[in-house]
């Protein structure tokens, strides 16, 4: 296969028939996506509808009762949330999770993939590699801290950072994973206009890189401005998908929003 072709498969993320109840409650029913590389994908709907449930069936935080999850064409259905974050798969969780007691550097370093075989004697049997993977990860932490905005604050303790920093740096933190596939659940939650226009510019230039962007999100400035394809759930159904103008159109997403679904009106 054509090399370029294969790159950009590689991060193809296919969601097919995802489907769960919670006691009687059908949380998802047969829901379907297909996010690509170098695209922000969205998924909206109101509270309730069953987008981080969603989230958590095609990051294996839940196991599906029917549905079957791809990354560039391999079935990964069966793998552990963590073993899917080394087959190029991560994600941020709605409540924020920084390590207030260590330091911004430091929750960044977190992220990094452990070398594969790593055992705790490692310092000691490979000390030199062992040292130059230490300074790559900070050479790493820091770019990737000024790419987020919050270089001059890599040794504050991360409590000290405001809730819009410490969003960043969960987003920082995803990064260094090195996935190809980057799910946000609620990126843009409390945050002001300003700090959304950035989020949304750091999402379409990590497009631009190749990565495959998904998102869940009740801000429509963020959505709008920002996606290029847009899911709507409703009840845990797929209700409508399109392009943000095909979905603004959408009548039937209009009266859902239009009768109180949403936190913020779609038209
Ligand atoms: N672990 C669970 N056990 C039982 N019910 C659950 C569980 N998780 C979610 N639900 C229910 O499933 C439905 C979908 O919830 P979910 O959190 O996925 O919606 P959402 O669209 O993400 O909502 P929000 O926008 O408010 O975060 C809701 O009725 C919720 O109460």
């Amino acid at each position: 296969m054509n090399p370029q072709v294969a790159a950009s498969k590689q991060g193809r993320l296919e969601a097919q028939g995802m489907s769960v109840t919670f006691g009687g409650l059908k949380a998802v029913q047969n829901v379907s996506l297909v996010a690509e590389p170098g695209q922000v994908t969205a998924i909206i709907g109101p509270n309730g509808a069953g987008k981080s449930t969603f989230l958590n069936l095609i990051s294996g935080f839940i196991r599906p009762t029917e549905g079957v999850v791809y990354i560039g064409g391999e079935d990964i259905s069966k793998l552990r949330p963590w073993t899917r974050v080394r087959r190029g798969m991560a994600r941020t969780f709605q409540a924020l999770e920084v390590f207030g007691s260590l330091t911004v550097g430091e929750n960044v370093a977190l992220g990094f993939p452990a070398p594969i075989g790593s055992s705790p004697w490692r310092p000691l049997l490979q000390w030199g590699g062992y040292r130059k993977e230490r300074e790559l990860i900070k050479v790493e932490t820091r770019s990737l801290l000024k790419r987020v905005g919050l270089l001059d604050r890599a040794d504050s303790l991360a409590s000290e950072l405001s809730y819009g920093d410490q969003k960043l740096l969960v987003v920082a933190r995803l990064l260094a994973t090195k996935a190809d596939v980057l799910m946000f659940d609620e990126p843009g939650a409390g945050l002001p206009r300003r700090e959304i226009n950035a989020l949304g510019s750091l999402f379409r230039e990590l497009a631009a890189e190749g990565k495959t962007v998904v998102l869940v999100d009740h801000n429509m400035h963020l959505i709008f401005g920002y996606a290029d394809y847009v899911y709507v759930l409703h009840h845990g159904e797929l209700v409508a998908d399109g392009t943000p103008q095909e979905i603004r159109e959408n009548e039937q997403v209009v009266r859902i929003y239009l009768t109180g679904g949403g936190e913020e009106k779609a038209a």
